[in-house]
């Protein structure tokens, strides 16, 4: 039974052992970046992928990949995703400014609602992108991982906190992160693990911050902060402790834990060894650096001392999408400007940043690559497309050419989500309506 792929009418069969044939595979191994040939996915995982016609799957639902570019589904390690309600609220200011004036006083009135909403909106997008897990740090989190678990995505949740409050909301906001974290780990069938996040070093007090990195060992949990955004961040911790931050989140035992931090913008040499020392990644946010004129990250020196380094969008209201094609065209493109070596990060190195070492950085097993025993997370480009052509090194376009509009299909966990641009698991129509309404309300009161 082959279905044309073009006119699929069971993209993804109820069967549990499926096959692509005709399909072009980013593969990515030794001297192969792209096959052509055939993929079998059996349940969750995929158990065969080549050149040669597998064996054993006389009878089995095949699809047709003729003109489809199939790559692991992207992961975007940095983000907050009910702030897409905030974007296009706030343009054109620097982060401090942003955030206090702008971002704080719009998110102290966020309801349990608007964060549904405001993250169904954003998952709809970065579905609809070819992202199929994302790191999300926010407030009013049961909602984020109830919207993570309707529409089939995998993700990386945590309770983000700043603690520039009173010793007892602390407390509170200490135990919900600790409570989310505990009661999500492993839900919506594995596909939700979760993390301990303090905010950043210049929100979150030492006596504060030290209390998360406690959480984080008595649970076992990695941890996740921003760090090193921008240089007056960076100066006022001088200032306020007599050390940079990476010498601070060492010395408060953060790097005890498995550690991702955010943005690593402003980093000297010696800082950079010591994130090497300690394996901890750093989630590169290109877009939301540029647009809020923080810097651009030493990504040439961090990935040569070591340091793995993963991609991330931050939120809608700093970047102002959620295209992790953007992001990778971004990476690959800035790091030849600023360093005038034409070489440095080139299309397939930019690609594992936006897959395998995003995979690698939220410390998720067999997720980011398209091999036999790995999930099978993935997306397909039609390739069939003006930008697409000739077909000469496909990852070079899905990098330098490709957009999130590309992306014609999408399955997590074998199943598919996005079918023909469509997603599959929530009403799109709906959200765009409630996300607009919830914008409208926090305007009014
Ligand atoms: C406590 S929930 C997360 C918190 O982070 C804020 N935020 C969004 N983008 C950034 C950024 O680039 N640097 C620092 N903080 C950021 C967001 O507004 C939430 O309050
Ligand atoms: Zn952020």
């Amino acid at each position: 039974m082959t279905d044309k792929l073009n006119n699929l009418s069971q993209t993804s069969p109820n069967s549990n052992k499926w096959m692509i044939k005709n399909g072009a595979f980013s593969v990515q191994d030794g001297d192969k970046a792209v096959i052509r040939g055939y993929m079998v996915i059996e349940d969750d995982l995929i158990s065969y992928i080549g050149e040669e016609a597998p064996a054993n799957v006389e009878g089995i639902p095949v699809i047709d990949g003729t003109h489809l570019f199939f790559m692991p589904g992207l992961v975007n390690t940095h983000g907050h995703a009910a702030m897409s309600l905030l974007r296009g609220y706030g343009d054109d200011l620097a982060l401090q400014v942003w955030l206090q004036e702008k971002m704080w006083p719009m998110e102290a009135k966020f309801t349990s609602s608007d964060v549904y909403w405001g993250t169904s909106l954003s998952v709809v997008e970065m579905l609809k992108g070819g992202t199929t897990t994302f790191l999300d740090m926010y407030d009013h989190m049961d909602q984020v991982g109830k919207v993570v678990e309707q529409s089939g995505m995998r993700a990386s949740l945590m309770r983000g906190a700043i603690g520039l409050c009173s010793e007892e909301l602390q407390k509170h906001k200490l135990a919900e992160a600790i409570a989310f974290a505990k009661d999500w780990n492993g839900k919506a069938d594995g596909r939700i693990t979760t993390m301990l996040s303090p905010h950043a070093p210049y929100t979150c007090p030492p006596a504060f911050f030290e209390k998360f990195v406690q959480a984080a060992h008595d649970l076992d949990l990695p941890m996740h902060t921003h760090m090193s955004e921008t240089k007056a961040e960076v100066e006022q911790n001088v200032q306020d402790y007599g050390l940079r931050p990476v010498a601070h989140l060492e010395k408060m035992g953060m790097f005890t834990r498995p550690s991702l931090v955010a943005h690593g913008v402003h980093l000297n040499d010696e800082e950079i060894d010591i994130l090497a020392s300690h394996h901890v990644g750093v989630s590169h946010n290109p877009g939301s650096n540029l647009k809020l004129a923080s810097g651009v990250a030493r990504v040439i020196e961090l990935m040569r001392a070591g340091v793995k380094v993963s991609l991330g969008t931050d939120g809608a209201a700093s970047n102002n999408n959620l295209d992790m094609f953007e992001e990778m065209r971004l990476a690959a493109l800035i790091h030849k400007g600023v360093s005038g070596d034409p070489t440095a990060v080139p299309a397939a190195e930019a690609l594992r940043m936006g897959t395998i070492y995003g995979a690698e950085s939220l410390f998720l097993d067999r997720v980011g690559v398209l091999a036999p025993g790995m999930k099978a997370d993935m997306i397909a480009l039609n390739t069939d497309q003006a930008h697409f052509l000739p077909h000469s090194d496909l990852i070079s376009h899905a990098v330098y050419s490709a957009s999130a509009k590309d992306v014609e299909h999408v399955w997590v966990d074998g199943k598919q989500i996005v079918k023909h641009g469509a997603c599959l698991t929530l009403d799109e129509e709906r959200i765009r309506r409630e996300a607009q309404a919830a914008f409208e309300g926090l305007l009014s009161r």
